[in-house]
C-alpha cells in the first residue's frame, strides 16, 4: 500500500504499488446513479456533465462530487537529448520559464487565475539534465524512482482534482520515443513539431526517436523501463503524481502529448491504471490523437492548443465544477414539485 512517508526507492517498489491499485468506490457510484434520475431535467440531458459527476464521485469515494480545490503542478526537468538539436528553443528556457511561472507571467498563470485553481511549480533536479537517450538510458533505475517519488509528493490530501503539467525543452522528443516504444508504429507516426521546428529538424528528431527505441529495445520490457530509458525526470514525476493521486482518491485531468505519454507508461503496466484520469484536451501535436486512442479516452476539449504546462487540462476545471454543482445542487422532481411526466 502507498505510504507517503515511505517513498519508493526503486522501480520494483513502483511495480509493487501498481499491483495494489485502489478501485472506484461502488457505494459513491451507486449513490450518484440513484440520485441522477430524480434531478429536474430529462434523463441524460446533461450529457458528459453527468459522466463527469459520476466519475468524480466514484474516484473521490464520496457521493457528493467535489471540484472546489483543484491543484495544477508544473514539473520542470531538463533533457540531455537536447544535445541532438531536437527543439526550436535552448534548454536554458526551462529555468527562465520557471522564473516566469513564479512571477505569474506564463499562460498557465493566467488560466489558473481565470479558473480559480492553485498553481505550484516543482523543479525535478532541473539543473541536472537526464542522459542523452540517443546514447544511453535517460535515467538510472533509482533516479527514475526518485523523480516519481518526488512527483508523488505533489498530491496532498484535501486537493480534490490534480492536473500534472510540465516544462522541459526537448520533452516532445521524449514523449514521441515513449509512445513509439509503447505502441509501435513508425517513428514518424509519433514525432511532431513541438515548439515549432523546421522540416530539417523534424527529420532529425524523427531519426533520434527511431534510433533511440532500437538502441534500448532489449532493456524495455515494461512501461517503467520505457519511462527510465527514453523519458525524463519531469515525465517520471508526472507519472508518479498520477499514481499517488489514485491512492489518495484524487481524480486527475491529463493535458497534452507529454502528459499523456507519462500516463501511458502506467497504462502499459495495467490497462486500468488510468481509470481515475480524464484527458482535458486534444493537443495539435499530431501523435496526441493516436495516443488518446490507445488510451481509450475522449478529450473534453479540442482547442487547437499545443503548449503543455497543464494549460489545456486546467481550462476544463470549470466544466468539472459545473458537473459537481449540477449533481449536488439541483432540486429533485419531488422537492421542486415538477412533474416527472410519468403520471400525466
Ligand atoms: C517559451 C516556452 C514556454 C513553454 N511552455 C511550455 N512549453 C512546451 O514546449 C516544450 C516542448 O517542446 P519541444 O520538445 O519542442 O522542446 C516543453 O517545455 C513544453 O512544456 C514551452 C516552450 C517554450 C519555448
Ligand atoms: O501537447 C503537448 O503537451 C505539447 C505540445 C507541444 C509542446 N509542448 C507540449
Amino acid at each position: 500500500m502507498f505510504d507517503p512517508k515511505q517513498p519508493p526507492q526503486n522501480l520494483d517498489d513502483i511495480r509493487a504499488l501498481l499491483r495494489d491499485l485502489p478501485e472506484a468506490d461502488t457505494a459513491a457510484r451507486d449513490a450518484v446513479l440513484a440520485r441522477e434520475p430524480n434531478l429536474t431535467k430529462p434523463a441524460g440531458s446533461l450529457g458528459r456533465l453527468e459522466e463527469i459527476s459520476l466519475w468524480l464521485a466514484s474516484w473521490q469515494g464520496n457521493a457528493k462530487p467535489r471540484a472546489t480545490r483543484p491543484r495544477v503542478t508544473i514539473f520542470a526537468g531538463s533533457h540531455g537529448v537536447c544535445d541532438q538539436g531536437v527543439s526550436a528553443f535552448p534548454a536554458s528556457v526551462n529555468q527562465q520559464m520557471v522564473e516566469n511561472f513564479i512571477n505569474g507571467g506564463a499562460a498557465i498563470n493566467q488560466i489558473c487565475k481565470a479558473v480559480d485553481a492553485e498553481l505550484r511549480v516543482m523543479e525535478v533536479a532541473l539543473e541536472i539534465p537526464t542522459n542523452d537517450f540517443s546514447r544511453e538510458a535517460a535515467m538510472l533505475d533509482e533516479d527514475c524512482a526518485e523523480a516519481m517519488a518526488f512527483g508523488m509528493s505533489a498530491v496532498e490530501p484535501g486537493i480534490d482534482i490534480f492536473v500534472p503539467g510540465e516544462m522541459g525543452i526537448g520533452n516532445t522528443t521524449a514523449a514521441a520515443a515513449i509512445a513509439h516504444a509503447l505502441f509501435g508504429g513508425t517513428p514518424a507516426d509519433w514525432t511532431g513539431r513541438g515548439t515549432g521546428i523546421d522540416d530539417a529538424t523534424l527529420e532529425r528528431k524523427t531519426r533520434v526517436v527511431g534510433d533511440a527505441v532500437i538502441l534500448h529495445r532489449n532493456q524495455m520490457n515494461d512501461g517503467l523501463d520505457v519511462l527510465r530509458c527514453v523519458g525524463g525526470r519531469e515525465i517520471a514525476a508526472m507519472a508518479g503524481s498520477i499514481l499517488a493521486a489514485r491512492f489518495l482518491r484524487v481524480p486527475v485531468v491529463l493535458d497534452g502529448y507529454v502528459s499523456c505519454a507519462a500516463a501511458a507508461t502506467l497504462f502499459k503496466m495495467r490497462e486500468d491504471a488510468l481509470d481515475h484520469c480524464l484527458i482535458g484536451h486534444m493537443s495539435v501535436e499530431p501523435g496526441h490523437k493516436s495516443l488518446v486512442e490507445k488510451l481509450g479516452k475522449k478529450p473534453l476539449l479540442e482547442f487547437n492548443m499545443r503548449l503543455g504546462e497543464g494549460s489545456g487540462a486546467a481550462l476544463t476545471l470549470p466544466l468539472l465544477r459545473a458537473a459537481a454543482e449540477c449533481h449536488n445542487g439541483m432540486a429533485t422532481f419531488e422537492t421542486a414539485h415538477v412533474s416527472t411526466g410519468k403520471d400525466s
